[in-house]
């Protein structure tokens, strides 16, 4: 059953992951937005703890969104076409950010490193006793993947809201998917796309030496 309008679905935003994979091995950027737009509307939800976290998401979101609807669209349309676009114009900062701030490689190398924390995140959950504290689990993911990107104080804040989060039990049932049980088992047919996308994106981006970009 589809969920509510404005609601949140784990199954609409897994579907979008899933989706984002083409048959050449290629990251499709709408459907990859599209996700990350559903996980932030789950975020709103949670509180306005969390607001910090996901205007950083929303503003990330945005300016990816501005190039794929922008003059330059069709060179937005996969990862792979974005990379070469803006790498063979010069369009990105390697050392550090000056004339193209905010270019593609960048923005989506901030949300790549926040999908690491995602999968690790959604495994914990998937594994975890069902009396776990979602808090823990969201922590330990947190500390194993983007906090060695942020400075202190954002570490510290991070840290802070994770502890507002609700038990396992009823994080799984705001996913919108049944019961926990169900939302476990989604979880596992899940996880793969997401490790898929990330997957392919680290290989991009390693490739090219963006991995480190300012
Ligand atoms: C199936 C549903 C369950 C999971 C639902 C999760 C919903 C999560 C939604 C969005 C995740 C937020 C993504 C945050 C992107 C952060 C990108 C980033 O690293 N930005 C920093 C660097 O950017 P620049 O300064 O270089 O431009 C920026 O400094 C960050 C600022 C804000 C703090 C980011 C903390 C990230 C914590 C991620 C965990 C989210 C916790 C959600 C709890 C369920």
């Amino acid at each position: 059953m589809a969920a509510a309008p404005g609601a949140f679905s784990l199954r609409e935003v897994l579907a979008a992951f899933q989706a984002c994979v083409t048959e050449q091995r290629e990251v499709l950027l709408g459907p990859y937005l599209q996700g990350w737009r559903g996980l932030v509307r789950f975020l709103n939800g949670l509180g306005a703890i969390f607001s910090f976290i996901s205007k950083d998401a929303v503003t990330k979101i945005q300016i990816m969104e501005s190039y794929c609807g922008g003059e330059q669209q069709e060179e937005y349309h996969t990862l792979q076409s974005m990379v070469s676009y803006e790498l063979s114009r010069g369009l990105v900062d390697l050392q550090r950010r000056s004339s193209h701030p905010d270019s593609g490689c960048r923005t989506i190398l901030r949300l790549h490193r926040a999908l690491r924390w995602l999968q690790l995140f959604l495994e914990g959950l998937r594994t975890a006793q069902q009396d776990a504290s979602t808090s823990a689990i969201c922590t330990d993911s947190y500390n194993a993947s983007l906090a060695a990107y942020h400075p202190w104080v954002v570490r510290k804040a991070a840290v802070v809201a994770f502890c507002a989060l609700p038990s396992r039990n009823a994080f799984l049932e705001v996913m919108n998917v049944g019961g926990p049980e169900e939302a476990v088992e989604m979880l596992g047919n899940a996880l793969p796309h997401i490790r898929d996308v990330y997957g392919i994106t680290q290989e991009l981006y390693e490739q090219h030496h963006l991995l480190n970009l300012p």
